[in-house]
């Protein structure tokens, strides 16, 4: 075991575990970043080439959050010099009188987020080549985007590497031993810090299994799907299409959401916000299509520009919530060991911002925001605890 003496050592190199890492270090804590695959890799759930970020959250908290994301994905930008974020709108899609989406409304009023609110008749002159379902509502988050993914999570490791940060890739951690000195024992070193940061991603109750807890959290995997546009650049960013979200496309049935054709040429990403449960380490096994089912209905009727079989799918996970909220709180019985997990599908947008929750809690701080609603606690009836 080496004598030295991390102040924190975060287990996970995706987007949380990077971005906590180097709120860490810049806060000049001696940061140990440990990730069990070789950088970069695309097993977990922060990889691939784009994510949503928007504000239209029907919860308070997540826009309040949101705000102060923009400005770090943008102070990010700068540091690393390199675009991250490219304003592309978003188009909300939903039943016009349906809880969902009246309560989205009223909040992005509530919250003064500049929005458009398309009329019916209008629709088609605004957003060309998508047919709106008969009975649906239709709003744009006109400052919402894309947020170019890998580029983001290396350049996150690369400005906690400048800031001193040490990452340790292709180490697996296999034990943790709590105590006022955490100590935690990879495939080829035993390490020490004064605080641990869990950010494990689909893995977190595997890791957690040390500490004696378990958390509610479903895993599953998600078919990324590409379609082929008939006409090349129909959907496309460089056609101000926007990234959309359809709410509840039919009742019982998951969010479909898509952003515009970008990473691969002439092809646009449209999925279903749910996958089948799967094993992390086994995610490849799962080869349920009934979401890709639901997906082709789905373009025949409302994308009638696309061809409707997917032309490309690849894979991701989902660490899924019961109540879809994310988990950042300390650990019930250890103070010095953070969880970060359960970002439910829904995590990309707010690393920078979760990196600083995550930093704070790790470093003793009071959080900047409530963190009541991502509590373990409110899990009371289902957290299993053996200790
Ligand atoms: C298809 C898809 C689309 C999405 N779309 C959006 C979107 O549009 N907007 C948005 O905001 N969010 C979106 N998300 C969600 C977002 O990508 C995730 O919430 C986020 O990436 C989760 O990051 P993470 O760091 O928690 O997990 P991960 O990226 O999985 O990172 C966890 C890391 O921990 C490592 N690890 C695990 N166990 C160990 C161990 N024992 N030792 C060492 N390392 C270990 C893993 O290898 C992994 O690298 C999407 C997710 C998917 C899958
Ligand atoms: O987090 C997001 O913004 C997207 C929206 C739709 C579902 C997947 N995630």
């Amino acid at each position: 075991m080496s004598s030295e003496v991390y102040d924190c050592i975060v287990v996970g190199a995706g987007i949380q575990g990077s971005c906590t890492a180097y709120q860490l270090a810049k806060n000049k804590q001696k940061t140990l970043l440990l990730e069990q695959f070789v950088l970069p890799h695309s097993r977990g759930s922060s990889h691939g080439q784009t994510r949503v970020i928007r504000k239209t959250y029907e919860e308070d908290v997540y826009i309040q959050m949101m705000h102060e994301s923009y400005e770090l994905w943008a102070q990010l930008e700068r540091e690393a010099g390199v675009e991250l974020y490219r304003r592309t709108r978003v188009l909300v899609m939903g039943p016009e009188n349906g809880e969902g989406f009246l309560r989205l409304k009223a909040t992005m009023q509530r919250h003064k987020i500049p929005t458009v609110f398309l009329e019916k008749q209008e629709f088609s002159q605004h957003i060309p080549n998508v047919n709106l379902a008969d009975g649906n509502g239709a709003l744009i988050d006109t400052f919402a985007g894309v947020l170019y993914a890998d580029r983001a999570l290396r350049a996150v490791q690369r400005l906690f590497q400048s800031c001193g940060g040490v990452i340790k890739d292709g180490e697996k951690v296999i034990d943790i031993r709590p105590g006022a000195e955490v100590t935690v024992t990879t495939g080829s070193g035993v390490y020490r810090g004064r605080s641990l940061v869990i950010t494990a991603g689909p893995w977190a109750n595997t890791l957690l299994t040390h500490t004696g807890l378990q958390l509610p959290l479903k895993v599953v995997k998600i078919n990324v799907c590409y379609w082929k546009e008939k006409i090349p650049g129909t959907y496309s960013v460089s056609q101000s299409f926007p990234c959309f979200i359809e709410m509840e496309p039919k009742e019982g049935e998951y969010d479909i959401y898509g952003l515009p054709s970008n990473e691969y040429p002439g092809l646009m990403k449209v999925c279903y916000h749910m996958g089948s449960e799967t094993e992390p380490d086994e995610r490849d096994k799962q080869t349920d299509r009934g979401d890709i089912d639901i997906l082709v209905r789905y373009v025949t009727r409302c994308l009638p520009g696309l061809v409707p079989v997917p032309a490309v799918v690849e894979s991701c996970m989902y660490t899924v919530t019961p109540d879809h909220n994310f988990v950042l709180d300390s650990h019930p019985t250890y103070g010095n060991i953070i969880i970060g997990a359960g970002f439910s599908g829904h995590g990309f947008k707010f690393g920078p911002i979760i990196g600083k929750l995550l930093s704070q809690l790790a470093m003793g701080q009071v959080p900047s925001y409530d963190l009541s609603p991502f509590r373990i606690q409110r899990f009371q009836s289902h957290t299993r605890s053996s200790l």
